[in-house]
């Protein structure tokens, strides 16, 4: 006799008469059908191992033992990825990711770093010979580095790092040094207790003259027995808002020689007599950094499903007050505020995940023409890397907080896995590029476009003006006409600000300061823009069955009417939208909002997530929503024997002494 698997009665309704195929959803957002099966097998392969299951749950360690615990699972699953089904490549890629990886290593990987930026600035800023002499350990794992740029005193300005290389040509070495307290390096992944090499950003001093921030090998522990070698002053930074086994650490240095040949001298050189040769093009390191950003954004959203399932499926077992008076209590979800607050990140979802994939496309090609030699496309590319990343981090951390929310006092649990996921989200505002800091050089892009009339692709648009008149049509072709005007408009208001601040005599920096408010709008708008358009664009383009189209046709067009009432003023502003228009799409929002409410369930469920990666018994595919936090609770320390010796320590000796 087969076991009766229990489905919340609620969640099994959702579920019947769909009206389109979830598995197509889920190839579409695997990129085919054969790459599901791929996903699905790895998955099996990996979480189907009991030594990679947690014990205790790791809220109830101490920051020590999350950090044994979690490098003991990385560790063993560097052993499995020899046998893996998917390929290293493939597999490593999962590991390092928000999916399957964060399903094993909750807090963070203490490795991570090694494979994320690592390895990739060996590769982007090594010679042949330095890649011969050590990509080859590091890819056997021989060696473990990580990336040292940021300081305590500096971070996103690299002209103020202090660390200092300065060549000494009578040894050909160079001397590291780290003149102050802010000098330290202070956040690097796996620094604190993992990595015994580094690559580490620092000024180049030689024949008496600083040539600029450059990037260094250097070994800082002892390969046999992991200790800090002289001259190095290393530890971990303590814990912080999440991510907390990726031991984020200090570094600093005490006079530490190091060969002329450990500084990476593929773009920039210095010879035995300590000439420096300076790099033929500024731009080549463009590429690996539009390649990581894409991967934040790609991360993000698969960050952001995770809370968008969870808060749905919660939302449809959950039941509260009351709708129809004497009736039965609704499920939450059938609130129109709470559609009001799932359905547009359930949306972007979609939007994010098209925009970056059309960026990679972008990307290819421009590889195609960078290997000819051409850089051209490369500065726009970046641009838009830089734009999309800032744009995706920012709308998934507000979402991701408005999902916890959603789900009342249970989203607060940190079982409901809602802590981790703003943790890991919103760390992406900050790192590979602060986010204020990426609009600003995203405006300043702009605003020279706009002013010069030369651009890429991706600000064509500034350049081509409109033609015809400026009516308002609210079809998605006709909404991403608005986007664009709104984008044009608001690079223009800052550049009026811009002038304005000149005339009153300020001096251009100055004037770009007084004018940052507008500009960051003005990229706000691009990277908007850029999302719409290749959301309403890929589904035009796309071989998708007419089920399927029509709900992602849905979707995307809840999202697009979405940010436009979010910040209507800016389509009044810009865009010639009249309060007729508004009010229509206001009416047309919140019938989308019907109209996808009774597919909710079932295009999270198109996500396929495993229980194991969401790790939330509030979002659990069975919707055994109370059973499982009840579970939950009992692995509380607190709840392994009725009294606590505190009791009697310190709660007896009070209640007894009669104050
Ligand atoms: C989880 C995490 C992991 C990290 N991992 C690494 C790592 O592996 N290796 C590494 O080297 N670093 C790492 N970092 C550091 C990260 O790269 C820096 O924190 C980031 O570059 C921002 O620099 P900062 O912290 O010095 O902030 P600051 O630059 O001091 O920014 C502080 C504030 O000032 C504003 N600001 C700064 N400059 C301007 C400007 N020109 N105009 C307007 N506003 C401005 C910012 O917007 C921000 O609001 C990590 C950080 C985090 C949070």
């Amino acid at each position: 006799m087969t076991k009766e698997i229990y489905e919340n009665p609620d969640l099994k309704k959702e579920r019947q008469n769909c009206p389109f195929n979830k598995e197509e959803i889920t190839n579409f957002l695997d990129g085919g059908k054969e790459k599901t099966t791929e996903r699905r097998q790895l998955e099996t392969y990996i979480l189907s191992d009991e030594q990679l299951k947690d014990a205790v749950p790791m809220e109830y360690l101490s920051h020590a033992d999350k950090y044994a615990e979690e490098l003991r699972k990385s560790c063993l699953l560097m052993h499995k990825l020899a046998d893996s089904p998917a390929g290293q490549v493939q597999t490593l890629r999962a590991l390092m990711g928000a999916g399957l990886g964060s399903a094993i290593l909750k807090e963070g990987n203490p490795i991570a770093l090694h494979y994320v930026m690592f390895i990739p600035a060996l590769m982007g800023q090594g010679t042949v010979e330095q890649q011969a002499k050590w990509l080859e350990k590091a890819y056997n794992l021989n060696i473990i580095g990580t990336y040292a740029q940021t300081e305590l005193g500096h971070g996103t300005f690299l002209r103020g790092l202090e660390t200092k290389a300065t060549y000494d040509p009578v040894t050909k070495e160079f001397v590291l040094e780290s003149p102050s307290l802010t000098a330290y390096k202070w956040w690097p992944g796996s620094l604190g207790k993992t990595a015994n090499y580094a690559v580490v950003m620092a000024q180049l001093y030689t024949k008496g003259k600083c040539e600029g921030i450059h990037p260094f090998m250097v070994q800082l522990r002892d390969e046999e027995t992991h200790e800090p070698l002289p001259g190095i002053l290393v530890g971990e930074i303590g814990p912080k808002l999440g991510m907390n086994t990726n031991d984020n650490g200090y570094l600093g240095f005490d006079k530490v020689r190091i060969p002329r040949e450990q500084l990476l001298m593929k773009h920039s050189q210095v010879l035995e007599d300590g000439t420096y040769v300076k790099p033929t093009n500024s731009k080549l390191s463009y590429g690996t950094m539009v390649f990581v950003r894409v991967v934040v954004c790609q991360d993000v959203t698969v960050n952001l499903r995770k809370a968008v399932t969870i808060a749905t499926r919660y939302s449809c077992v959950r039941r509260q007050s009351e709708l129809k008076p004497g009736d039965r209590e609704p499920q939450v979800m059938d609130y129109q505020a709470q559609q009001h607050k799932l359905l547009p990140p359930l949306a972007a979802t979609f939007g994010f995940q098209l925009a970056a994939d059309h960026l990679w496309n972008l990307y290819n090609t421009a590889n195609n023409s960078m290997e000819q030699g051409d850089m051209e496309l490369l500065p726009d590319l970046h641009g838009l890397s830089c734009a999309l990343k800032a744009l995706c981090s920012s709308e998934a951390a507000n979402f991701v907080e408005t999902c916890r929310q959603s789900c009342g006092g249970h989203g607060y649990m940190s079982c409901s896995n809602f802590p981790r996921i703003y943790g890991q989200v919103t760390a992406a505002i900050t790192y590979e590029g602060e986010n204020t800091v990426l609009w600003l050089q995203v405006a300043r892009y702009l605003v020279k476009t706009r002013k010069e009339k030369s651009g890429g692709l991706s600000v064509k648009y500034l350049i081509d003006e409109e033609k015809g008149p400026r009516t308002v049509d609210t079809t998605p072709e006709g909404i991403v006409k608005l986007y664009r005007r709104v984008a044009v408009g608001l690079v223009d208001i800052a550049i009026a600000e811009l002038e304005n601040n000149s005339r009153k005599g300020y001096a251009p920096h100055d004037a770009w300061n007084h004018a940052a408010v507008h500009l960051i709008k003005a990229a706000q708008a691009h990277a908007r823009l850029f999302v719409v358009e290749s959301f309403v664009d890929s589904l035009k383009g796309s071989r998708l069955s007419a089920p399927v189209r029509a709900i992602l046709s849905q979707l995307c067009e809840l999202f697009i009417i979405y940010w436009i009432l979010d910040r209507s003023g800016d389509f009044f502003l810009c865009a010639n939208l009249k309060k007729e228009d508004l009010l229509q799409l206001n009416s047309k929002y919140v019938q989308l909002l019907a109209a996808i409410r009774p597919q909710a369930v079932n295009i999270v469920d198109s996500f396929d997530l495993r229980d194991e990666i969401l790790g939330s018994p509030l979002g659990c595919w069975d919707g055994n929503v109370y059973q499982r936090l009840f579970d939950e609770a009992a692995k509380s320390p607190l709840n392994q024997k009725n009294v606590h010796e505190s009791f009697h320590k310190y709660l007896k000796p009070l209640l007894k002494s009669n104050l």
